[in-house]
């Protein structure tokens, strides 16, 4: 099966390989690349039961990127998916108070983002390979927390690359800001911004496509590309573990083969749950998509409305990953709902810029039964780290607490489903140790360094993550802010093309 890729936007039909649109992140006309057929997983599903997560990764990957030849994509996994994460199964799965979480922040920098973004150096490096690229590439990134920091320790000291990271000043944690601004690695770059994530990543779409400033980028030798989850070299790896927490209940005995589970997913950008949906088009026997947001709920109000409004107020809460109010991979999910059509694709996304909002049809309305949404308030959330430490002495961060609130909540309404939910463990409490110790009702002294880090670690007893360790050590390195509209002038003197 030789897949190429589309733009969700293109009427012209224009396909560009996997390799190509890895480097390229973005579609020149602003769209988000697809696939233009999705491959079913060939190998029974008893088969998930004994595949490393690295072969795993080959067999689900391989259809996706079949120009990688089978000795680069097993080489760009091998690379990945080694020590640098602290469990040799990348993405295990736990059982707490009656329900399976599956850990994805084993890796490097604790967040789920790791798993994919270890990897996506290894893929772009090996594309730019096969692509014979003369420039530099410059990946940009907007940042609402977690993909910042793990972009970036992908990225560090990778040869012919270089990598500068956008996030809100005043809209991440204190351990989030901490881990990106003692990053370190020479061609690291990150920009506090004073504006919010869609400030952020709306000028950096905007970056993209600026003419000028691509004409210059040429001319100095350099070509730019994304690590967020426009990529699909960061969206489809994300797929893998999907499957691999079947093969776990299913080698666990919870399931039977074929037996359908539902997945509750924190939910900002739409990648990682877009990740479950393609698993479910390849054939993984997924019920439902439980669809998590925060108080930034405007997704919940897609779902049960059929209508988009990012026209209301933006707030920073206690899982700033989730702080987004323009989900950047709905994209995709339009296209598919629409019956895979670009210029109603392409009408909708219009809208959404010139109004900020816009209605689907009854049609695309009907292809939303893969899903359900709900969200959390800070209270609600605060509660269910509470409930889960008192009767389970588990300590969850307050993303995987919204996760877990709306699997409680579905549970409730919907009785009569007596199916499996996988909770998406997404991050370490250790990165939001000020709301979990608040949440759980448990001091610290707010005047000694790190006060707030021992204070989790006695009352928790979670072993200190190295990525948590290092950061009483390392010095501030980076310093800039600007406000959005300098965003691009900022790229410009980093890259030295006044
Ligand atoms: N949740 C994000 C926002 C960017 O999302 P991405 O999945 O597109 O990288 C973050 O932590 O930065």
């Amino acid at each position: 099966m030789n897949i190429l890729y589309k733009s969700t936007r293109d009427k012209n039909g224009q396909t560009v390989t996997a390799s190509q649109a890895i480097l390229q992140g973005l579609s020149p006309d602003g769209g988000l690349y697809v696939p233009d057929a999705i491959p079913k997983f060939k190998l029974p599903l008893s088969s998930l039961k004994q595949l490393s997560y690295q072969e795993l990764a080959y067999h689900i990957l391989q259809p996706f990127f079949s120009d990688f030849s089978e000795q680069e994509l097993k080489k760009c996994l091998a690379n990945a998916y080694d020590s640098t994460f602290t469990t040799p199964q990348i993405a295990p799965l736990t059982y707490h108070a009656g329900n399976a979480y599956l850990e994805l922040f084993h890796g490097p920098t604790i967040a789920f983002k790791d798993v994919a973004l270890q990897l996506l150096p290894q893929l772009m490096t090996t594309a730019a390979r096969k692509n014979k690229l003369q420039e530099e590439i410059v990946i940009l990134t907007a940042t609402s927390g977690d993909t910042g920091k793990a972009a970036m320790a992908g990225f560090a000291d990778v040869p012919n690359t270089k990598i500068i990271v956008f996030y809100p000043k005043d809209g991440v944690s204190p351990i989030q800001e901490r881990q990106m601004l003692t990053q370190q690695g020479d061609n690291t770059f990150v920009v506090g911004i004073k504006g919010n994530f869609d400030d952020a990543q709306t000028k950096v779409k905007q970056i993209f496509s600026d003419s000028d400033l691509n004409t210059a980028l040429k001319q100095a030798g350099y070509r730019f590309s994304s690590a967020n989850s426009i990529n699909i070299g960061r969206l489809f790896p994300q797929i893998v573990y999907y499957f691999y927490a079947y093969g776990q209940l299913l080698a666990a005995g919870k399931i039977k083969e074929g037996e359908t589970v539902n997945f509750s997913v924190p939910t900002g950008n739409f990648g990682n749950i877009l990740a479950g949906y393609f698993a479910k088009k390849m054939g993984l026997p997924i019920n439902k998509l439980l669809c998590a947001s925060n108080r930034n709920n405007v997704l919940t109000d897609f779902f049960n409305e059929g209508i988009y409004n990012k026209n209301r107020p933006f707030y920073v809460t206690s899982s700033p990953s989730m702080d987004i109010l323009v989900s950047s991979n709905l994209e995709r999910l339009l296209f598919y709902i629409s019956g895979e059509d670009p210029v109603k694709t392409a009408s909708l996304m219009a809208k959404l810029t010139s109004t900020g909002k816009y209605q689907i049809d009854s049609m695309m309305r009907s292809q939303l039964t893969d899903f359900y949404a709900a969200s959390a308030t800070e209270k609600q959330t605060e509660q269910e780290i509470k409930r889960l430490f008192t009767t389970d002495q588990t300590t969850i961060d307050p993303h995987t607490a919204v996760a877990s609130y709306v699997a409680q909540k579905y549970h409730h309404e919907e009785r009569i489903d007596q199916r499996q939910t996988i909770i998406v463990s997404t991050a370490s409490p250790y990165k939001f140790p000020h709301f979990v110790l608040s949440a759980l009702q448990l001091k610290y002294d707010s005047q000694k360094p790190f006060g707030v880090i021992n204070a989790l670690h006695s009352n928790t007893k979670i072993p200190l993550p190295q990525a948590i360790e290092e950061l009483m050590h390392l010095p501030l390195k980076h310093h800039c802010e600007v406000a959005p509209a300098e965003m691009k002038n900022a790229v410009k003197e980093i890259l030295n093309l006044f």
